[in-house]
């Protein structure tokens, strides 16, 4: 079963609040989504692998660290998604990013796939797929379907908002994946929205509604 980590770092629940606020705007809710973003990415790179090196500073040879292996692979789920990918690569910008593009049917809440490219090497990069809103989890569910069609293995997910729905449905369908989260919610309401939640993640971002 793929563990669940709530981030209840102060900075992160500070900033979440104004996320949530309605009266927050589209040019401050990118901002602190953004922000977001990058305290989560430090938060789930912890374990990522070193290795030994040596580096010459001004006085002598010193025994260090780097980031060791494949690089990272952040796969942002179109549209809302793209709002944290920025925060990530601030940390880790030499991260390569894929992108697929789902939208949930309104009607049935059902994922429709309309867009899929990643990186080369899909094999040997671990990934973290990302999506600010983790409602009844089909997007999550599906965009991680897709990566691992096409090789994808070491998959995080990772999102500012859950319900328990989602995370049900995330840990049923894809027991090997973690997932990071910055609140989890009480339910979701009859429209598949999340409550309390912060409304349609996609609009907010970028203005469409
Ligand atoms: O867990 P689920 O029930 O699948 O819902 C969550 C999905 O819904 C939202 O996307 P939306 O369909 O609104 O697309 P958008 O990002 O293009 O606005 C959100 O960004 C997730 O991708
Ligand atoms: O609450 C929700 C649920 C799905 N998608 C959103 O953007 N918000
Ligand atoms: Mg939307």
């Amino acid at each position: 079963m793929g563990k669940v980590y709530v981030f209840d770092h102060p900075l992160i629940q500070h900033k979440l609040t104004y996320i949530r606020d309605v009266k927050t705007g589209t040019k401050e809710f990118r901002e602190l989504v953004d922000e977001v973003a990058t305290l989560m990415a430090f938060e789930i790179t912890r374990d990522m692998p070193l290795e030994d090196v040596k580096v010459e500073t001004p006085v002598t040879t010193a025994n260090a660290k780097m980031l060791a292996g494949k690089k990272l692979g952040i796969v942002p789920i179109l549209r809302a998604g793209i709002g944290m990918v920025d925060g990530i690569l601030k940390l880790i910008p030499a991260a390569k990013v894929g992108h697929i593009g789902l939208y949930r049917d309104p009607e049935t809440l059902q994922p429709v796939e309309y867009y899929v490219k990643l990186p080369a090497d899909v094999e040997e990069r671990d990934f973290i797929v990302v999506d600010p809103m983790l409602a009844t989890g089909g997007s999550a569910v599906e965009a991680i379907n897709s990566l691992k069609k096409r090789g994808g293995k070491n998959i995080k997910f990772m999102c500012l908002i859950a319900a328990p729905e989602g995370v049900d449905a995330l840990q049923a369908a894809h027991p090997d994946v973690d997932i990071y989260i910055a609140a989890l919610d009480e339910k979701l309401n009859d429209h598949g929205y999340i409550v309390p939640g912060l409304g349609d993640a996609g609009d907010r971002l970028f203005g469409t509604k």
